[in-house]
């Protein structure tokens, strides 16, 4: 079974932030993500990883005023100098935390802002990233996310244009963020898809679809599709990033013990 990690934002939400390491830990999971780790001082989630014996699998780099609805500052083009920044404060808590995946949200464009523009400041700012992250041995992940439903307005929303992004940047460390839940909203033909896109699929996450649940909720085969990511030979992450329509404990049937990585 891939290697799976729990994503912290969504699962385990019944407890503190901080408090839910030690349940993904019992829960049998070796890694862990979440949204923004910038909340929290270095030490203290350094602690967390380490005293539950996990992996920091992937976080965001800072998205802009994410309360006021922003979702990543990567094309806006009056943002540089906040972009440049973020990175900056990306890679430290990458060091401290051991991580070795970034993902840069691409950010919603504002009618004011050109699809050139929005797009040319979108290459310069992932390439300026890559360069930087680059020297820290981090891969740079852009992820395609669905603009039918949860974000309207995202400017990377298929892989399509990911895959471009990708092109035109043309850097080794660059990758496409493959979550299952966008995907099967905006493309469907999961498992073909995943098999042509794998050279440039740096992590994956999932949801079942429709409600952003666990699997079994939705319209997914999940088994089938975690079999393909095996056979495919991916040997990254696959990381949990669903909303439990209870509580998280019951929401973990997928998660096997066939499934589970040895403590
Ligand atoms: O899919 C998502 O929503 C996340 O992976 C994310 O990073 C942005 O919300
Ligand atoms: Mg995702």
């Amino acid at each position: 079974m891939p290697r799976f990690a729990a994503n912290l934002s969504m699962l385990f939400t019944e407890v503190d932030f901080t408090e839910r390491f030690a349940r993904a830990r019992a829960a049998g999971f070796a890694g862990v993500e979440y949204l923004f780790p910038y909340a929290y001082p270095k030490d203290l989630l350094a602690r967390a990883l380490s005293d539950n014996n996990l992996t920091q699998v992937l976080f965001n780099l800072p998205p802009g005023n994410w309360d006021a609805g922003e979702r990543g500052i990567a094309c806006l083009p009056d943002r540089l100098e906040e972009f440049r920044a973020g990175v900056d404060q990306g890679i430290e808590y990458a060091r401290a935390l051991g991580c070795r995946r970034l993902n840069c949200l691409a950010g919603l464009r504002p009618d004011s802002v050109s699809e050139d523009v929005a797009w040319q400041t979108l290459v310069d700012n992932v390439a300026y990233a890559a360069e930087k992250f680059a020297a820290e041995d981090i891969t740079l992940c852009l992820e395609a996310i669905n603009s039918r439903v949860d974000m309207p307005g995202f400017i990377l929303d298929t892989s399509g244009k990911v895959l471009a992004l990708i092109e035109e940047v043309d850097a080794d460390n660059v990758r496409l963020q493959y979550d299952l839940y966008h995907m099967q909203i905006m493309e469907g033909d999961l498992i073909r898809s995943m098999e042509c896109l794998l050279p440039w699929v740096g992590h994956i996450q999932f949801a079942d679809n429709p409600g952003r649940h666990e699997p079994g909720t939705g319209e997914i085969n999940f088994s089938n599709v975690f079999e393909a990511i095996d056979s495919m030979g991916y040997e990254g992450w696959v990381s949990a990033e669903y909303r439990p329509s209870g509580e998280t404990g019951s929401s973990l049937g997928w998660f096997s013990s066939g499934a589970r990585p040895s403590p």
